[in-house]
């Protein structure tokens, strides 16, 4: 009989060394190459948001589909933000606050050069002001009421915007279209306004890393400084800069319903001029277990994990 510890051990080792491989991130991003269409695809929401018909959400969902079993980021082209500009424009003017209200139970300003976002050897250049919502905005050290009007409006529009989209994902899983409704009526997140200078040489301007989320909803002035790992190609791609598109990427949360067929992917930042973000962190409602989805479940794909609400998930457990 064949003695298999050897090929365990071999196997193990390789994928050891891809693990090592992926977290292996290049701060030169020079030299990478782009994604192309099928790492990252380009999906028109607009039609399917003013009319949100079978159709389209059949179309869309094979989209979404795609996208989340390869690499789990994506482009949303018409999603209809109308806040962004503002949003954008009250980034850049939060550089000049002379009062920055220090982090608060997660919450508030972080300065460039951070280790806590994420919490990394690795420092993180980029300053950022971070809300975030599981009963009420209320508890936000706001730094003044214009800049929380901009702010509020920026969430509300982005809150819209990904229960909207939740049917695709439904529709993604095979499941009914309002199967995820239930579990995100009130639901919890973050969002974060980020400035990021040109990136010093060696650095990055946020350390790679995944997202806890369920989804992430991305805008940015310039995504060409994003960087992510694909693992069917083993290598890290940097984002295509498409101006006036959302990108959106699978979290944390989301793979482990999708029962680890979905991957949540690594990706980090290196921005070669300045640049702002606002990254939109979804999750559940706090209180909701969420089951791994059942079409993801079969005799010979036991359920990974038990029904996590955001309280059990990653999110929380890292303070996020
Ligand atoms: O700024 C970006 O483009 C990405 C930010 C990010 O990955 C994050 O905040 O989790
Ligand atoms: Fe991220």
């Amino acid at each position: 009989m064949k003695d298999c510890s050897e090929d365990i051990g071999s196997r193990l080792a390789l994928r050891v060394a891809a693990e090592a491989e992926a977290w292996e991130a290049p701060r030169d991003v020079e030299g990478l190459a782009f994604v192309d269409a099928t790492d990252m695809p380009v999906l028109d929401v607009g039609r399917f948001l003013s009319d949100p018909n079978e159709e389209e959400r059949r179309r869309l969902g094979a989209e979404v589909r795609d996208a989340c079993e390869r690499v789990g980021f994506m482009y949303l082209k018409n999603h209809g933000l109308s806040a962004l500009d503002r949003a954008f424009a009250a980034a850049r003017e939060m550089k000049s606050f002379e009062e920055k209200t220090a982090l608060r139970r997660g919450q508030g300003f972080v300065m460039s050069g951070n280790r806590v976002l994420p919490e990394r050897s690795t420092a993180n250049y980029n300053e950022s002001f971070i809300v975030k919502r599981i009963d009420t905005l209320d508890d936000v050290p706001w730094p003044n009421d214009a800049f929380r009007d901009v702010v509020e409006a920026m969430a509300a529009d982005y809150e819209r915007l990904a229960k909207r989209i939740l049917p695709l994902y439904a529709e993604a899983f095979g499941m009914p279209p309002d199967y995820f409704l239930p579990f995100f009526e009130h639901p919890v997140f973050r969002m974060r306004l980020a400035t990021y200078d040109a990136t010093p040489p060696g650095q990055f301007g946020i350390s790679p890393h995944v997202d806890t989320s369920f989804f992430t909803l991305l805008a940015s002035t310039d995504y060409s400084g994003l960087v992510l790992y694909s693992t069917k190609k083993r290598a890290w791609l940097r984002a295509l800069d498409i101006p006036g598109a959302l990108v959106v990427n699978t979290g944390q949360l989301l793979a482990q319903l999708s029962n680890d067929t979905w991957p949540a992917t690594r990706h980090y930042v290196v921005a070669r001029a300045p640049r702002i973000s606002v990254p939109f962190f979804f999750n559940a409602t706090a209180s909701v277990p969420v089951p791994v989805v059942p079409s993801c479940v079969d005799d010979d794909h036991p359920a990974k994990y038990p029904p996590i609400s955001y309280l059990t998930s990653q999110a929380a457990a890292q303070g996020e």
